[in-house]
């Protein structure tokens, strides 16, 4: 290939994570809405060098570096790996390179390996001569973890299943958005492993929201139900929603995921950015914004 292709990997925000069941492999059903923020990494993808359908990679930006850029452990080398073994005929495809700007905190519950995972799946489609279908993609996609289905759209979905199910979100208004991580990695399967073991019903959701105060409302009688277990292994994030639900103009506050990152809902990006003089410390990581798409 000649030039540069670029992706964005948007954040994925779940506005409500009920955990509705268990599977016997040890899985857990849910059932949340997910919703993706302007806050994103970006991927770049050159033309490579070495053997025909080898990809490497490249990771910089803020949250780059202690992130290993292996095969093995990388979701983005192993989304090509997955992908090339879909294609086969590995001797036609050029060799390919991919620059992460990493500029979303990792393992932090907003999904940010996920959308590059997902991210990668998309580049690649445009650089290699393939016909994968969707179907299989979406498979490919669920292989990579639970969260890479819904980020291959980037599109605000509600997620059933382990999160390979998507359904239709409700209709969502304008709204300004605040995300902050207190800087501490939290590990998914520990959350999930800490939480008190019952069960929530899947939510009742009306078709769309006319305003950001009728959604709060709705919200708010909804719950992230790895919350609490996230709070008790990392203290600092009820700090972070102590400071969000007490910042100007905050409709909801609520942790994203698995934790750690926390999210607070405006009624506008302007109301979002004017909130961040309060909610700022040293080590937090703290973006103020819109809902992408
Ligand atoms: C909790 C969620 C909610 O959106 O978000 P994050 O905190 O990761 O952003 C996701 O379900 C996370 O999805 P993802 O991060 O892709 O998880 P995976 O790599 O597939 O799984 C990591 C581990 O989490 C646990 N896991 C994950 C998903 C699920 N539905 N049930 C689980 O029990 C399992 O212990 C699994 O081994
Ligand atoms: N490109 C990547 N970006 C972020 N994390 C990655 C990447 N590749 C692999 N990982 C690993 O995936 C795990 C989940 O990361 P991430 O998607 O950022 O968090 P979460 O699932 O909590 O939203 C982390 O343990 C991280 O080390």
């Amino acid at each position: 290939m000649t030039g540069t292709l670029y992706e964005s990997a948007h954040a994925k925000i779940n506005l409500y994570l009920h955990v509705t069941g268990r599977r016997a492999d040890g899985y857990h059903l849910l059932d949340s809405l997910a919703v993706f923020a302007g806050a994103g990494d970006t991927l770049a993808l050159h033309a490579g060098h070495g053997a025909a359908g080898a990809v490497s990679l490249d990771i910089a930006g803020p949250f780059g570096a202690g992130l290993a850029a292996d095969a093995d452990s990388n979701l983005i080398l192993r989304a090509a790996r997955l992908l090339r073994s879909e294609i086969g005929g590995t001797d036609r495809l050029d060799p390919l390179h991919i620059v992460l700007d990493k500029r979303l905190p990792v393992a932090s519950g907003i999904g940010g390996g996920s959308a590059d995972a997902a991210a990668a799946l998309r580049l690649l489609l445009r650089a290699w001569p393939a016909n994968v279908p969707r179907e299989r993609l979406m498979a490919l996609a669920t292989e990579l973890g639970a969260d890479v289905p819904v980020c291959v759209d980037q599109r605000a979905a509600r997620m059933g299943g382990i999160g390979e199910r998507l359904d239709p979100a409700p209709g969502l208004p304008p709204c300004g958005l605040m995300l902050v991580n207190c800087g501490e990695a939290v590990s998914t399967p520990a959350v999930f492993r800490a939480r008190a073991p019952v069960f929530t019903p899947a939510a009742a959701l009306p078709a769309a929201w006319p305003d950001v105060a009728a959604m709060a409302r709705d919200l708010s009688g909804l719950t992230n139900d790895l919350q609490d277990a996230a709070c008790a292994l990392c203290p600092a994030i009820r700090t972070v929603l102590d400071v969000l639900e007490t910042a100007p103009g905050c409709r909801l506050a609520r942790m994203s995921g698995s934790g750690a990152t926390c999210f607070a809902l405006f009624d506008s990006p302007q109301a979002a950015e004017a909130a961040r003089a309060a909610v700022e410390r040293p080590d937090w990581w703290v973006w103020a914004g819109s809902l992408f798409a």
